[in-house]
């Protein structure tokens, strides 16, 4: 079948995450809570003749192929099932050898994750430049792969519906499920949780690959403080999945009580949601809760020296740190209660950077992918995301 042409220009973008309480115990099933945050990946798909052209700034990728090529070589070899599944590893290894790469080569694993897509989800291939860039640091807790991953299967959908109307599904659900897709590939053993957030948005609690959108959320503040220092998600993981190989019966009960306080943290956030007029209390609570977290995490050996220097500095303004994502270093935050005075906030930060951290605040549950009018198109109109 000949190659489609011409297309409108796609331009999408997708929010970072933060886990509050959840990470890790979550890959096994257990419950994550989780909110959307205000940093987010930009991507534009522009339609190329006979050529893709890939630029990936923030990670130093600019390179591109001839179409011909892509279907020469990739096409004939790529799995035969049309919906997101588990990773075909062989198809990866074709990918690999493709590109000239070893399967260890960071800077690639995203060019590896947009041709697997790009090959199953845009049939029978279409010429293409895209161009990714985000606001998010990569590498350090708050979703970075999974924004990709959102934007890229968004993106790549968009062009194949409109192809193809019928048969394509562009729905959250989708969009989500093909992200986790491009996640398995860069992570191994994700839970799901970071493409469904950045997909839906919002606040969401998470169990076994079920997304609870939470209607409301209340307006939590917290500080981000970014350790700057650098860790890989998979290798966390695997560390804890060591841990739990050795020692189910130690480390089974941990991710239980890890789970406990994401139900718990979420009864308490609803309550505050209702009726603030516990607030105190409430706040409290959600503190006690964010030490037993950062303290379970500890066991299960994914903190890092600089992460418990944060919580010890935010222990001597009675505040509580933990930290979120995989940990190992990235970014831990402190939840500020709204009884705090913006001078103890400026002390706290003032103490964090001395000590070399980078902190920020950022608004907490934003929307979800977003699919933009393109800038380049008069043609363009916004498209709306259908939740399922
Ligand atoms: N803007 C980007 N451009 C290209 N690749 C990216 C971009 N952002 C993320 N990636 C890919 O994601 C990888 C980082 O994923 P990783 O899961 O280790 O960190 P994270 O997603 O930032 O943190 P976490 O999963 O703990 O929330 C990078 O090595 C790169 O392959
Ligand atoms: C560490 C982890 O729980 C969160 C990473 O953001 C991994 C996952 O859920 O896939
Ligand atoms: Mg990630």
């Amino acid at each position: 079948m000949a190659a489609r042409a011409w297309f409108k220009p796609v331009v999408v973008s997708a929010p970072s995450k933060l886990i509050l309480h959840g990470e890790h115990a979550v890959v096994y099933g257990r419950t994550a809570l989780a909110a959307s945050l205000g940093m987010r990946t930009h991507m534009t798909i522009e339609a190329l003749s006979e050529r893709v052209q890939v630029d990936f700034p923030d990670i130093g990728v600019r390179k591109e192929w001839p179409l011909a090529l892509i279907r020469q070589k990739l096409f004939p070899r790529r799995p035969p099932h049309l919906v997101p599944g588990e990773v075909d590893r062989v198809f990866t290894q074709v990918i690999h050898d493709f590109l000239g790469v070893s399967q260890g080569d960071l800077a690639h694993a995203s060019l590896i994750c947009f041709f697997y897509l790009f090959s199953i989800i845009c049939d029978p291939g279409v010429g293409m430049a895209i161009h990714v860039r985000s606001e998010i640091p990569i590498g350090a807790g708050l979703g970075s792969s999974a924004a990709l991953s959102v934007c890229l299967a968004t993106g790549l959908l968009a062009i194949q519906a409109e192809f193809q109307p019928k048969g394509c599904d562009t729905s959250r659900a989708a969009i989500s499920d093909w992200a986790f897709l491009s996640e398995k590939i860069l992570h191994g053993t994700p839970s799901g949780v970071d493409n469904a957030i950045s997909t839906f948005g919002g606040l969401i609690r998470f169990a076994q690959g079920r997304i609870e959108v939470q209607e409301r959320l209340p307006c939590l503040r917290i500080l981000l403080v970014n350790t700057q220092v650098s860790r890989r998600t998979k290798d966390l993981v695997d560390r804890v999945r060591v841990q739990h190989a050795a020692h189910p019966r130690v480390i089974g009960p941990i991710f239980d009580a890890i789970s406990g306080v994401s139900e718990s943290a979420l009864a308490i956030l609803r309550a505050l949601e209702q009726d603030d007029t516990g607030a105190e209390e409430h706040y409290g609570q959600l503190a006690q809760l964010i030490e037993y977290n950062q303290q379970l995490l500890r066991t299960l050996n994914v903190s890092h020296a600089s992460l418990d220097l944060i919580c010890a500095i935010a222990l001597e303004f009675g505040l509580q740190a933990k930290l979120t994502g995989a940990g190992g270093g990235g970014f831990a935050f402190v939840l500020l209660p709204p009884s705090i005075n913006e001078k103890s906030v400026l002390l706290i930060r003032d103490r964090l950077e001395e000590r070399g951290f980078v902190c920020q605040e950022t608004e907490l549950g934003v929307e979800g992918v977003v699919i933009q009018p393109a800038q380049s198109s008069d043609s363009f109109e916004s498209q709306p995301i259908s939740a399922s």
